[in-house]
């Protein structure tokens, strides 16, 4: 038996890889697991998969071929194929990386929301019911919550801001994003910045949820380890836990809507709304889309906000320059508004920067439709290929000198990014929903801080990336504080 079953699997290996052998590829180091002792390896030396990815690119080419068992995976960074895929074609999503990540460990996790649907026509009319929820004329109505949610902590750091207490920016910033999107989109009040009471079930129930996330990206096998059993089961229950408290609260705003009653005009109003005029959506859905922007539009943001601190820590002219723009603008007011922010032309230099050396969510997968070629290649329909703006946004041939921090890059005046080699929310009619809410929540924060502070980042930390749901900074960004002498 044991013969016959290794010899089948052995044949199936054959057959699929047979069909990728024309790509190039680094040389796999196990018939059987393909390229995952090559990326064991590379964890060993504290490197990513990302990281793997450009060495790959840099020595075989545009476009390689990794083998992950019986899993092939194409990475391009070839720009008119990132076009065909993102834009011009749309493909969908890849079956084989997003179906895990609704389902995570059997449970239904972000199950079939927005973010993970993979069949094409579902997504196409569930993102165009979805997109009034995210205009600009929304985004502006946020102005005023916006400020209220960023001055806690404003107000938390001037409380500690004596130049020696040394705080994880990563954790309060992290902290904040999820305050504010329990806020601003469903009404939660979730006072994780105050901290003033113990952490709400939600916000124990998404990070633990988070947390498995993580671990699974970064061990696919845990499942099959004993010693992880009890942590996975621990995963699972917080997983249950987020669908029953999104369950309690769509059911209450949906009363209050029925009743008449006043509600916020805010996501879950949207969702609520959104189900009542289109009852053929499936509820099951709705509650993996509430969990989709708690993930999506939480981390995403905080870990922008951790790398852009340490970009200008490093790079004190970039900081000078900001500040004195921010000065410009808003002087010492403490209410800032959209419009403010639009005026700030270098602050969006330093963020796209920032997204551009540290993209937080830096990976896309999908799947062609079709065959296609990429640079001569004949990729097979049903392909996963992967896109990474991390990869194409530190090759040298797309970015001189790539590991330089420099918002110049982004001068609007000069127009030196190349096409579709950029693409922290991705391209095409599926990227980034929440793009603006992002961006204005990452400014307004950045904005207000250089304003009101100058800060010193602890030198021993570790600054570098740390690969798991999204990318992050490993050491935390950990900072002290003092106030502006203004
Ligand atoms: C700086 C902050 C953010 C970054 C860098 C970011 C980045 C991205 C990226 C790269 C994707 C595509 C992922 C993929 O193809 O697998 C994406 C999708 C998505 N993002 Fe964001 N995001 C941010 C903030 C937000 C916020 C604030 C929200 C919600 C309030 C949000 C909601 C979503 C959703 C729902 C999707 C799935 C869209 C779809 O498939 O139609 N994101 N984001």
């Amino acid at each position: 038996v044991p013969v016959c079953a290794l010899t089948a699997v052995s044949i199936y290996l054959i057959s699929v890889r047979k069909k990728y052998s024309h790509i190039p590829g680094p040389p796999r180091d196990s018939f059987f697991l393909g390229h995952i002792p090559t990326f064991q390896k590379y964890l060993k030396q504290g490197k990513f998969f990302s990281e793997m990815a450009i060495e790959f690119i840099r020595k075989y080419g545009h476009v390689v071929k990794i083998e992950m068992a019986e899993r092939i995976i194409v990475i391009t960074a070839d720009p008119q194929s990132i076009r065909e895929l993102m834009i011009t074609g749309n493909h969908s999503k890849s079956k084989a990386a997003y179906e895990k990540l609704g389902f995570l460990f059997g449970e239904r996790f972000i199950g079939k929301g927005l973010a993970a649907e993979t069949d094409q026509k579902v997504w196409v009319w569930r993102r165009a019911l979805m997109n009034p929820c995210f205009q600009k004329s929304y985004i502006k109505g946020l102005e005023s919550a916006f400020n209220t949610e960023i001055d806690l902590l404003i107000n938390k750091l001037a409380g500690l801001a004596d130049g020696k207490t040394q705080i994880s920016m990563l954790e309060e910033f992290n902290h904040l994003t999820l305050d504010v999107i329990g806020k601003i989109g469903f009404g939660m009040q979730m006072n994780n910045v105050e901290n003033r009471t113990e952490p709400s079930e939600y916000t124990k129930a998404i990070k633990l949820a988070l947390g498995g996330v993580s671990a699974f990206l970064r061990d696919p096998f845990m499942k099959f380890k004993y010693s992880q059993w009890k942590y996975i089961a621990d995963v699972k229950k917080a997983m249950k836990t987020l669908r029953v408290l999104s369950k309690q609260s769509f059911d209450e705003r949906k009363k209050q809507i029925e009743r008449g009653d006043y509600t916020p005009d805010d996501i879950l109003n949207f969702l609520v709304k959104m189900k009542l005029e289109n009852p053929e959506l499936d509820g099951e859905v709705i509650l993996d889309d509430i969990t989709t922007f708690f993930l999506a539009g939480q981390e995403t943001s905080a870990n922008l906000l951790s790398f852009a601190m340490i970009c200008l820590w490093q790079n004190k002219d970039v900081l000078e320059r900001l500040k004195a723009e921010v000065s410009d603008v808003v002087g010492d007011k403490h209410y800032i508004s959209i419009e403010d922010i639009n005026k700030m032309e270098y602050l969006d230099m330093v963020i796209k920067e920032t997204l551009r050396l540290y993209p937080p969510a830096s990976n896309t997968f999908r799947e062609n439709k079709t065959d296609i070629e990429i640079q001569g290649y004949k990729i097979p329909a049903g392909t996963s290929i992967m896109m990474s703006t991390f990869v194409s946004s530190r090759l040298e041939e797309f970015f001189p000198d790539p590991l330089k921090f420099d918002p110049e890059r982004f001068n609007p005046a000069e127009n030196r990014i190349l096409s579709y080699t950029y693409f922290p929310f991705m391209l095409g009619p599926r990227s980034c929903i929440g793009k603006d809410f992002g961006v204005i929540e990452a400014k307004m924060i950045l904005s207000k801080i250089v304003q009101r502070f100058n800060f010193e980042m602890d030198p021993n930390q570790s600054f570098d990336i740390e690969e798991s749901a999204t990318l992050k900074p490993k050491g935390g960004a950990f900072c002290s504080f003092t106030l502006c002498d203004s």
